[in-house]
């Protein structure tokens, strides 16, 4: 009896023991998702904070427009802003506009955020496309057009110069391997018209590297840019941020709104 007793517990202790099996097996499948969790968790961690990133990005975008161009009064600007985003085949039916062209990296967008903010503001980003920029003085209200310099933007540099005010046209200074290329598509373009105003910023002149004004105006050929052409050149630089743009800059950009001013 005794021994059937036992023997009838055996098969008991053996579902307990299968039971606690399954318990543990459920535990550690538990544990599976838990881990799965916490791994999708940290994935999604990161996607926020490139999310985060992004909106950087746009918030110093956003400072700049907004600080130029007080809310509720940005309705050409927000059209503008579509054209950041889907570059439009012909250029908008609209104010002439003051283009900012060059090649890529050449301090386009650095130049034109530290004007407009009259502090020195490095970019943050190369121009995927388009970036307009409005800047009020006291007298007038001027609209930039910056075109990024990538490959694959400068086939609407021509395409936007017949709605050009004037052309800005900024060169990395210290970039000498590059200048050749500068001067090609800067004469290709002016080459179009024979009046468009032209400033050319010779920028990056911190830099030890960089050429001096005399060797920019030679590598740019600049003395061939035509006698009815005003033509000017700047060598700039945007140093440290925050700090307040050197004199040479304010005074680019009070020529700029006199050439502007004289244009419309
Ligand atoms: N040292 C130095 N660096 C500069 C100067 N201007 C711009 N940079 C840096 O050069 C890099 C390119 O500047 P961007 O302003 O983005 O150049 P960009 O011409 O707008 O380039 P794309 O938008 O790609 O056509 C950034 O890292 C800037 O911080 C300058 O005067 N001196
Ligand atoms: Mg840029």
């Amino acid at each position: 009896m005794e021994k059937g007793k036992k023997k009838g517990k055996e098969p008991e202790k053996e579902k307990i023991r299968e039971k606690g099996k399954e318990e543990k097996k459920k535990e550690v499948e538990k544990e599976k998702v838990k881990g799965k969790e916490k791994e999708r968790g940290r994935d999604k961690g990161k996607g926020e904070k490139s999310n985060g990133k992004e909106e950087e990005k746009r918030k110093e975008r956003e400072t700049v427009k907004e600080k130029e161009h007080p809310k509720g009064t940005t309705e050409e600007t927000e059209k503008d802003n579509g054209a950041l985003a889907r570059p439009p085949l012909e250029p908008p039916e609209k104010n002439k506009q003051i283009l900012v062209l060059g090649l890529d990296g050449a301090g386009k967008t650095s130049v034109l955020h530290s004007l407009a903010l009259n502090r020195v503001q490095h970019s943050v980003a190369p121009t995927q496309g388009f970036n307009a920029v409005c800047i009020n003085t006291e007298d007038s209200q001027m609209e930039f057009l910056e075109i990024g310099g990538s490959e694959p933007f400068r086939s609407y540099w021509e395409m936007y110069l017949s709605r050009g005010l004037l052309l800005i046209f900024v060169v990395d200074s210290a970039d000498h391997n590059r200048l050749p290329e500068a001067k090609k598509h800067l004469h290709q373009l002016i080459g179009t018209n024979p009046i468009l105003p032209l400033v050319v910023f010779a920028n990056k002149q911190d830099l030890e590297a960089a050429y001096r004004i005399t060797d920019i105006h030679e590598a740019l050929a600049l003395s061939e840019v035509g006698n009815d052409r005003k033509m000017f050149l700047f060598g700039t630089q945007v140093t440290e941020n925050g700090s307040e743009i050197p004199s040479v800059m304010q005074d680019a950009k009070d020529l700029i709104a006199h050439l502007a001013a004289d244009m419309q």
